[in-house]
């Protein structure tokens, strides 16, 4: 029987899964909270606390624990990769030949925090396992459907500014959303559907008849909402100014690694703390989150022409209540509107496309 293992680096986190040929998944490792609080989820234990400074201890551990649950490498049939930024060229999950290796390399500056964790993953399994087909999905597919004036930045046509571009990010949790989304609420999908993926990275994205049509996040994954650490919208005046001040690489690491929660709280970007906080500080990145969600909200449903249905997805999405309460409060405005918690399925959505490929025969 042919078996999967998917890899889903996020930015604070790491879900591997194992599934079979008919898509049950057999096994689920997680590492949570890297560079925080970390802790390992193995199968259908609890959560331990362990020490995760960075991402290449986490995989390694998630190796560790395929092992002692004895998934042995032989068993697996091919290795499939979430990837957050393929550059201007992938959308489609295709196998990773050097080609796409190059490709994925070439927008790690794009995607700092997590284009670099999903080539050490990609390197680490082919140096264990050479012969193995490994493939990628990317998180930019699904919003191909935006209008090109959404996707468009108000840039001259000059070849500096070909690529620069709103791709959008967290393709992959949006789509799964909409395939999954009858059978996890028992509800027809709502014509024009407002879906929040909150977790570390955040972002909204309008859609409309099942199609991308906006989205908060743009040419890389730290524009749009307040995010972990990542500042969202900004002026580009201001990075401009912080770049002239700092220099590219300080300035890169202030915008990516220490703004946002972490950077209004000056305590955590670990939104779990936050809620737990009674610091004034910790109140205020808090309100700061939900605001933003509620401004960029105005205007996905101005691109959707209105509203009939909200979903809440990623780690914030589905276990913060007084997140989404605070939200669907600040949201009034817009009507009744029906409201869902659909649990992110990243992992089994890019498993379906990673057999598809596998059983698919092969270009002549
Ligand atoms: N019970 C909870 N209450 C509030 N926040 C939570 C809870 N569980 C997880 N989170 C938050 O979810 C975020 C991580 O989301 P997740 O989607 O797992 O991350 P990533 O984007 O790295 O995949 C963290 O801010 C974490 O604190
Ligand atoms: C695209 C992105 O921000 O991903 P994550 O939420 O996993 O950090
Ligand atoms: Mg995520």
């Amino acid at each position: 029987m042919a078996l999967v293992l998917v890899v889903n680096a996020g930015s604070s986190s790491i879900k591997a899964a194992v599934f079979d040929g008919g898509l049950s998944e057999t096994l689920r490792i997680e590492a949570q909270g890297i560079g925080q609080t970390g802790a390992l989820r193995v199968g259908k234990a609890p959560a331990r606390a362990l020490a995760l400074p960075d991402h290449r201890t986490a995989f390694t551990a998630i190796l560790a624990g395929l092992r002692d649950t004895g998934i042995a490498t032989a068993d697996l049939s091919a290795v499939a990769h979430r990837v957050v930024h393929g550059g201007p060229d992938l959308g489609e999950t295709t196998e990773v030949t050097p080609a796409v290796r190059a490709a994925i390399a070439a927008a790690q500056p794009l995607a700092p925090l997590h284009n670099p964790h999903h080539l050490s993953a990609i390197d680490a399994l082919a140096a264990l396992m050479p012969e193995l087909p490994q493939y990628a999905a990317f998180d930019t597919g699904f919003h191909r459907t935006n209008p090109a004036v959404a996707r468009r930045y108000a840039l001259p046509e000059r070849p500096e500014t070909a690529d620069l571009r709103r791709y959008g990010f967290h393709g992959i949790s949006y789509e799964s959303l909409v395939r999954n989304f009858t059978a996890q609420t028992d509800a027809d999908l709502p014509p024009r559907l407002l879906a929040l993926h909150l977790g570390n990275g955040a972002s909204l994205c309008a859609i409309h008849e099942g199609q991308s049509v906006a989205t908060t996040m743009g040419f890389s994954p730290l524009g749009g909402l307040t995010m972990g650490t990542r500042a969202g919208e900004i002026d580009a005046g201001a990075v401009l100014h912080l770049v002239g001040d700092l220099g590219l690489e300080a300035a890169q690491r202030l915008l990516h690694h220490d703004s946002g929660l972490l950077g209004l709280s000056g305590q955590t970007a670990d939104m779990r703390q936050l809620a737990e906080s009674d610091s004034e500080r910790a109140r205020f990145a808090r309100d700061h989150f939900c605001y933003w969600i509620t401004r960029q909200a105005g205007a996905m449903i101005a691109a959707m022409g209105g509203i009939d249905g909200i979903a809440f997805t990623g780690g914030i999405g589905e276990n913060d209540s007084a997140v989404r309460e605070k939200v669907l409060a600040n949201l009034r405005w817009a009507g009744n509107i029906p409201s869902w918690v659909i649990p992110a399925a990243e992992e089994k959505h890019i498993a379906r496309q990673a057999l598809a490929l596998l059983k698919a025969p092969a270009p002549s």
